[in-house]
């Protein structure tokens, strides 16, 4: 097992990643306030894995209350986080209660999010079972629901307590899941980390067959480059909007073709594409560096182009945009491979071209 920390003065925590880490409930126990949890999971995670942790921790005398919600982006709406309310008031559950998210991004998100709001904030411990979870979304307290007209948009910074990444339940991760996490691996490569970038085209293979220590390594580096970004810019006030690479147009996509059609770290392929197009236009970017990309992302099965939305319809759903300021559009582009940099009012005609270009 490697453990990482992020750095959040009192509130820091660390970030245990290792195989069947599922099986050691005793790295939980240190992390609860009082011995009384509430599993949140989906209909897709329970059946494989609920059993399991919710046994460990029965045998630690742990009391264990368990949520199913349905699977997917779809569900990350008001509804199925007042199932989450529903649950915890109904099993009364108390402010010292620790809710405990096993699952992907979703499930890792409403679970965070009801635990900020349930009794103004409750313990909560995230334990991702996926790729794209386990690299990004469970670290950093970004929490969150979409809405119709914009992913995430209703949401709370709210740290976990601890973050337990078992890389064992990669193994049963679909081939199309694995493919989106690697969407936000090769970000941390692309945005800060070019030795990180360099060693992922060298070992990209290694990532698509499961070699256990090539995935462990990708996950530490990547937890690694976000606990350093997250652990000096909490709320984004800066330097975290660089994580954002790719989201302004792949949150588009996402809202725009309807949650779930698309995965996110495909919509995120698409959309660091789009802002790779746009950083050429401008001069930061080579053709050569455009085109690496774009071969890493097609050897990780990950689409390169995207809908045919239409340039104004982009361009209304990215103005929803978290990073917009003053109704300004702030988009993070590349300067070269590993430096990313916060950009507004890109001229309209370069930004209209680089969305073009990259609609199939
Ligand atoms: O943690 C962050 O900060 C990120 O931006 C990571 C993203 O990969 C992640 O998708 C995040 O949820 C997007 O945040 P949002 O603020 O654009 O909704
Ligand atoms: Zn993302």
């Amino acid at each position: 097992m490697r453990t990482l920390n992020v750095a959040l003065g009192a509130r820091a925590y660390p970030i245990h990643i290792g195989g069947s880490l599922l099986d050691r409930p005793e790295l939980i126990l240190p992390h609860l306030k009082t011995r009384r949890v509430v599993i949140v999971t989906n209909d897709v995670v329970g059946p494989l894995y609920l059993e399991r942790l919710q046994s460990g921790l029965k045998a630690l005398d742990v009391g264990v209350g368990t949520v199913v919600l349905p699977d997917g982006e779809c569900h990350k709406d008001w509804q199925t986080l007042n199932l989450i309310f529903d649950a915890l008031l109904g099993d009364r559950c108390e402010r010292s209660t620790t809710l405990i998210a096993l699952g992907g991004g979703v499930v890792g998100d409403m679970g965070g999010f009801a635990a900020a709001c349930y009794q103004r904030g409750m313990p909560f411990i995230q334990v991702p079972t996926t790729l794209l979870a386990q690299v990004d979304s469970s670290v950093g307290g970004k929490t969150a629901i979409n809405h119709p007209l914009g992913k995430n948009m209703i949401g709370a910074f709210y740290q976990p307590r601890l973050v337990l990444a078992d890389t064992s339940v990669l193994n049963t991760l679909p081939p199309r899941e694995l493919a989106a996490g690697l969407a936000e691996v090769i970000k941390y490569g692309l945005i800060r980390d070019p030795e990180f970038l360099e060693w992922l085209e060298i070992n990209l293979d290694r990532l698509l067959e499961r070699e256990p220590e090539a995935l462990a390594f990708a996950i530490e580096r990547s937890c690694s480059n976000k606990a350093e970004v997250v652990a000096a810019d909490e709320t984004e006030q800066g330097e975290r909007a660089l994580l954002n690479l790719g989201h302004t147009f792949g949150h588009a996509i996402e809202a725009g073709l309807g949650y779930g059609v698309c995965l996110h770290g495909e919509a995120v392929a698409i959309g660091t594409m789009m802002a790779a197009e746009l950083s050429l236009r401008l001069g930061w970017l080579s053709a050569t560096e455009l085109a690496r990309i774009e071969s890493l992302f097609r050897r990780a099965g990950l689409p390169v182009t995207g809908p045919k939305l239409g340039v104004e319809r982009y361009l209304d759903l990215m103005s929803h945009d978290k990073k917009v300021e003053a109704g300004r559009l702030r988009l993070v582009l590349l300067r070269g491979l590993g430096k990313a940099v916060i950009h507004a009012d890109s001229p309209a005609a370069d930004l209209a071209a680089a969305i073009e270009a990259r609609c199939a």
